[in-house]
């Protein structure tokens, strides 16, 4: 624990620093994010007909192309902003990491929970998720992102949330996975979700290794980070949860970890109609839907 506080300090120093070099004018490429896993192995295929509605329908499993559109037509046609979308998204998969583990047994109190943000609207979902996550008592939560560069990271980790903090990556390359291990209790994957496409570039893969090493359970929100969204990838990370957003991408179907969620409790129906997604019904109120 000595080194793993000894280099989150380190983080710290650095992170403050680097804020610095973003009001410079740093860019944003030089900075990072984070995050992931290591349960089972995924092996094509698991699942050929995945869960159903119901009504007996087969939920559907959106390609790449596919959930592009339906989030261009929530922006376009629905006029949703990206950050409500994102508050639902992320309060999803904190609420399905609640309930499935029971953050209150988690051994290791210092730091709790290590949430992996990458550049995209995904990494804004997971500053989201660990805001939340915080709220539920969960603290302290340990947020790896791209500094600051990412407009959203100030508005979604800001007020009473402060706590989450920042790391550069080239601090988190130095953690072993056996420090993860021995330091959190479980690695929340928002690196990539569906616009993640092409052999993963760094410092993303350096930081997908130590994650494909790290034996605590990691929750994927909406797509294992480095997996192809349609065809997956049996040499990637290893989730022990995936949270799919909106519906589930094709890569589900290899997903080999423990529990599926279905969140983001938002799709209009005449969207889901014209897309026939054959959503589950949510139980009650409930913003998440388990599927395994
Ligand atoms: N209904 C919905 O639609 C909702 C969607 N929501 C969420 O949004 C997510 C989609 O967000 P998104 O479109 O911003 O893309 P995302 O996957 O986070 O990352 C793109 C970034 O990754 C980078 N990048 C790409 N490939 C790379 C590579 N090989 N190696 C390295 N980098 C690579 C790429 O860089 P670029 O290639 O552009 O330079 C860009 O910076 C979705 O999965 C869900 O979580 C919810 O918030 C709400 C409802
Ligand atoms: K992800």
């Amino acid at each position: 624990m000595n080194g793993i506080r000894t280099l989150l300090g380190l983080g710290l120093l650095v992170s403050t620093r680097s804020r610095s070099l973003h009001r410079a004018g740093i860019p944003h490429q030089d900075r990072v994010c984070l995050a992931s896993s290591g349960w089972g192995t995924v092996t094509p295929k698991r699942s050929v007909s995945g869960p159903t509605t119901m009504a007996g329908k087969p939920i559907k499993y959106l390609g790449a192309e596919e959930a592009q559109a339906i989030d261009e037509e929530l922006f376009t046609e629905y006029s949703f902003s990206v950050d409500q979308l994102m508050e639902l998204a992320g309060l999803s998969c904190a609420t399905a990491i609640a309930r499935t583990y029971s953050l209150q047994s988690f051994t290791k109190k210092m730091p709790s929970l290590l949430v992996v943000c990458g550049p995209g609207n995904n990494g804004g979902d997971g500053l989201v998720c660990a805001r939340h996550l915080q709220l539920y008592s969960c603290q302290p939560v340990h947020v790896l992102c791209r500094q600051s560069a990412f407009p959203l990271s100030s508005t979604h980790s800001s007020g009473e949330t402060q706590a989450v903090r920042e790391l550069l990556a080239g601090v988190f390359l130095f953690l072993q996975p056996m420090v993860i291990d021995e330091a959190y209790n479980l690695v929340v994957d928002a690196i990539f979700g569906f616009s993640f496409k092409g052999a993963v570039r760094e410092p993303f893969n350096s930081i997908l290794k130590i994650l494909k090493e790290v034996t605590i359970p990691i929750a994927s929100v909406d797509i294992p980070s480095g997996w192809d969204v349609e065809q997956g990838n049996p040499d990637g990370i290893r989730p022990d949860m995936l949270i799919s957003l909106t519906a589930p991408k094709k890569s589900a179907h290899f997903f080999q970890g423990r529990y599926h969620f279905l969140g983001g409790r938002f799709v209009p129906r005449a969207l889901e109609k014209k897309y026939g997604l054959n959503l589950p019904e949510y139980p009650g109120t409930d913003c998440v839907k388990q599927l395994l």
